[in-house]
């Protein structure tokens, strides 16, 4: 890879890499076609799109049985996988426990006020499992829902020839009521607007292709979606101390899941950014998805980038707002004040991005495209709502009486003041 200087980035070369859409533009006429064809033709439209996408004929679209089969098939083998997703799920799920938020209620001053959260019903996680399958994926989306005690958990995942027993096997030990094998464009509009076979839900989680992503962009609004969990990202920041081998092994990392991945490091050490380049190059050709990484690093959205200072590097940070941001620095802690946009951080040399992807606890569903400047990642809030809850005693009403009367008034609202005063007549 080239080294790039950030001070000389050109307007267009700054545009690539801070707004990056992973290729989501270019399939949103596409896609609106498919999601619009399962909405009138259900599970018809399902089968041929598996067809033409997935080169499956699918049968039964419901696969739930088959993940309680798979399940127990690895648990009698005593396969190592299986411990190797219960350990994981364990982990995400203790993570996951601690966010649980309490319903509360306080008194102020005659106004006893709270708040009570309450999950959502029925909600779709995408498990992706195109180019790669996704376990993993799969506890990261299913075990939030259920910590928060949603009703009926569906999860889409792909068809495949011989569907994946691992993917199938995490779906149903993180506790997914309903499976649909079901992929890309297509699951987002069978969970948004449901099929015969597939339930309507009313929330739609999960990372996809870029298929995925803008057919969630797309029935937004119809049903809700958590946010835009496009191709992955890491930006790595790191000082003179980093190990180049291991900045690269992390960009590598992130490159092999997709052409559109982005990866990108920034350092103030030219050594440094010269020596990433270099080994960056000879990871990605010993990598077995050494094509899917080379374009992953010759995306414009990735790069080598050498700063005139740390305080550039953080302010490049900022402004890329990554999904993953690695902080590879002598103080890492001071650097990590300064940064406000990321989806999760991973501080120091033996916290990997592939911690966090698998089995650190954190969740890996987190906003790519610059969406970690406006929101976080997948989590148990994600599943709830709230209610306020209000109880005034007679004083208190009798104190603010005037200011509602009045402000109703400014408002022209008659009878909302009235509804006040009949209290006290
Ligand atoms: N941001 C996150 O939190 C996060 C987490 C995990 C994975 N990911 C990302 O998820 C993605 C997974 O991608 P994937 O492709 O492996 O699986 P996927 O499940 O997202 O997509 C596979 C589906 O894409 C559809 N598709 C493929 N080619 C198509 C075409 N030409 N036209 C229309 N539809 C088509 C097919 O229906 C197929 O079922 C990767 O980009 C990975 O980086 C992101
Ligand atoms: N890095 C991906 C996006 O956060 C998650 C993942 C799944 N498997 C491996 N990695
Ligand atoms: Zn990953």
């Amino acid at each position: 890879m080239d080294v790039r200087t950030v001070a000389d980035l050109s307007p267009a070369e700054r545009r690539a890499l801070f707004e990056r859409d992973a290729g989501v533009d270019g399939v949103r006429e596409d896609v609106r076609e498919i999601v619009e064809r399962v909405r009138e033709e259900g599970d018809v439209a399902v089968r041929e799109f598996a067809e033409e996408f997935d080169g499956v004929a699918v049968g039964n679209v419901d696969i739930t049985d088959d993940a309680t089969r798979a399940h127990e098939e690895l648990a009698d083998a005593d396969d190592p996988v299986l411990d190797a997703v219960r350990e994981a799920a364990a982990n995400v799920r203790e993570f996951h426990d601690r966010q649980r938020p309490e319903d509360w209620r306080d008194d102020f001053g005659g106004r006893e006020l709270g708040r009570r959260f309450r999950p959502i019903d029925r909600v779709g996680v995408y498990v992706p499992g195109g180019a790669a399958a996704y376990p993993s994926s799969a506890l990261m989306g299913i075990i939030p829902a259920v910590v928060a005690g949603v009703d009926h958990v569906a999860v889409a995942t792909p068809p495949a020839a011989e569907l994946n027993p691992v993917t199938l096997a995490a779906i149903h030990e993180a506790g997914a009521d309903a499976v649909y094998q079901v992929g890309g464009a297509q699951a987002i509009s069978a969970l948004a607007y449901g099929t015969e076979t597939v339930t309507r839900v009313q929330k739609i989680v999960g990372p996809g292709n870029k298929w995925v992503t803008a057919a969630k962009s797309i029935v937004q609004g119809d049903v809700e979606i958590d946010f835009l969990a496009g191709p992955s990202e890491v930006l790595v920041l790191a000082d003179d101390t980093a190990d180049p081998d291991l900045v690269a092994a992390d960009l590598v990392a992130q490159a092999e899941h997709d052409p559109n991945a982005s990866v990108v490091a920034v350092t103030d050490d030219a050594a440094l950014a010269d020596a990433v380049a270099d080994a960056v190059d000879a990871q990605a050709a010993e990598r077995e998805r050494e094509e899917t990484i080379r374009a992953a690093l010759d995306n414009e959205a990735s790069g080598v980038l050498h700063a005139r200072s740390m305080p550039e590097a953080v302010l490049f940070a900022e402004e890329y707002a990554a999904e993953h941001l690695s902080i590879v620095a002598d103080d890492d802690e001071a650097l990590l004040d300064r940064i406000t946009n990321a989806g999760s951080v991973f501080l120091g040399p033996y916290s990997p991005v592939a911690a966090g992807d698998y089995a650190a606890g954190t969740n890996h569903v987190l906003p790519t495209n610059g969406g970690a400047k406006r929101y976080g990642g997948l989590s148990v809030d994600t599943f709830l709502r709230s209610s306020t809850v209000q109880r005034l005693d007679r004083d208190a009403l009798d104190d603010l009486s005037e200011t509602i009367t009045s402000l109703a008034k400014a408002e022209g609202l008659e009878a909302h003041a009235e509804s006040v005063r009949k209290r006290f007549e």
